[in-house]
């Protein structure tokens, strides 16, 4: 069943009128052209729309690694869009997990060494070894990247971006590199995530089926949001299939 998103659930996210242009010497790109999004804490959404559509730039934004044009970003009573350096590396720090496509794990340290690096500044972690297990790796604790599958280092990937309890996740293509089974393997662990930690996740994808896991699907083109849709029913990532 789909959470029920009625208004009184807190809005973590409020964003009004942001636009971003990147200038590239002569020229403009114009990356969001005035979006309007509320994100409600606990929710899962998945952002969906073609390549160039501004889905990373979105999401760059609201985990502070880029800033708006113009526009107002509130993160719960705090005006993001005015925070200064310090205040984003802190907001990023303390706030929010990130998964890319790609998994950034470094070579040389094992799953939970990976893991620790970030649980080591962090003010409220978990233990290392409870973030693999809640991605079901705790085997391969002691394991290094190259000898885990794409699947297995990219659940290494969100434990470590879990571990510190983010209240918010962020996933940029996290299936992107995968197959299907590895793929709905780390779908299952951001999807277990976001029901027991009750962490508020937000998946960019092109494949639209995995928008059947999602509370939300919000829907992007050149740069605009062109529709919001609920599910009134949502489909755990093991009966996905593309
Ligand atoms: N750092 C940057 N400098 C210049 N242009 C950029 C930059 N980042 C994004 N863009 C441009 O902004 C537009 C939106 O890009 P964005 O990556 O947000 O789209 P996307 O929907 O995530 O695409 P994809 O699905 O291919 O990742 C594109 O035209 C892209 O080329």
């Amino acid at each position: 069943m789909a959470k029920n998103l009625a208004p009184q659930l807190e809005t973590v996210f409020s964003a009004r009128g942001i636009t971003k242009v990147y200038h590239m010497g002569e020229v403009d790109v114009h990356a969001l052209r005035g979006v309007d999004l509320d994100l409600y804490s606990g929710e899962f959404v998945v952002l969906l729309g073609p390549s160039g559509s501004g889905k990373s730039t979105l999401l760059n934004i609201l985990g502070g690694l880029d800033s708006p044009s113009e526009g107002t970003i509130t993160y719960r009573d705090k005006k993001l869009t005015s925070f200064d350096d310090a205040e984003l590396t802190s907001y990023r720090r303390d706030h929010v997990g990130f998964v890319f496509q790609f998994y950034n794990l470094i070579p040389s340290l094992t799953a939970r060494e990976n893991v620790a690096l970030i649980t080591e500044i962090s003010r409220n972690p978990m233990d290392p070894v409870e973030a693999l297990k809640m991605v079901n790796l705790h085997e391969r604790i002691d394991h290094f990247p190259a000898q885990m599958s794409g699947g297995e280092q990219q659940r290494v990937a969100i434990a470590r971006a879990v571990a510190k309890r983010p209240a918010v996740l962020l996933c940029d293509e996290p299936t992107g590199a995968l197959d299907v089974e590895t793929g709905i393997l780390v779908l299952d662990a951001i999807q277990r995530i976001n029901e027991d930690l009750g962490t508020t996740t937000a998946v960019i994808t092109h494949n639209a089926v995995i928008a059947d896991m999602a509370d939300r699907v919000i829907h992007l083109s050149g740069g605009h949001i062109t529709g919001i849709e609920q599910n009134s029913t949502k489909k755990a990532a093991h009966e996905l299939t593309w």
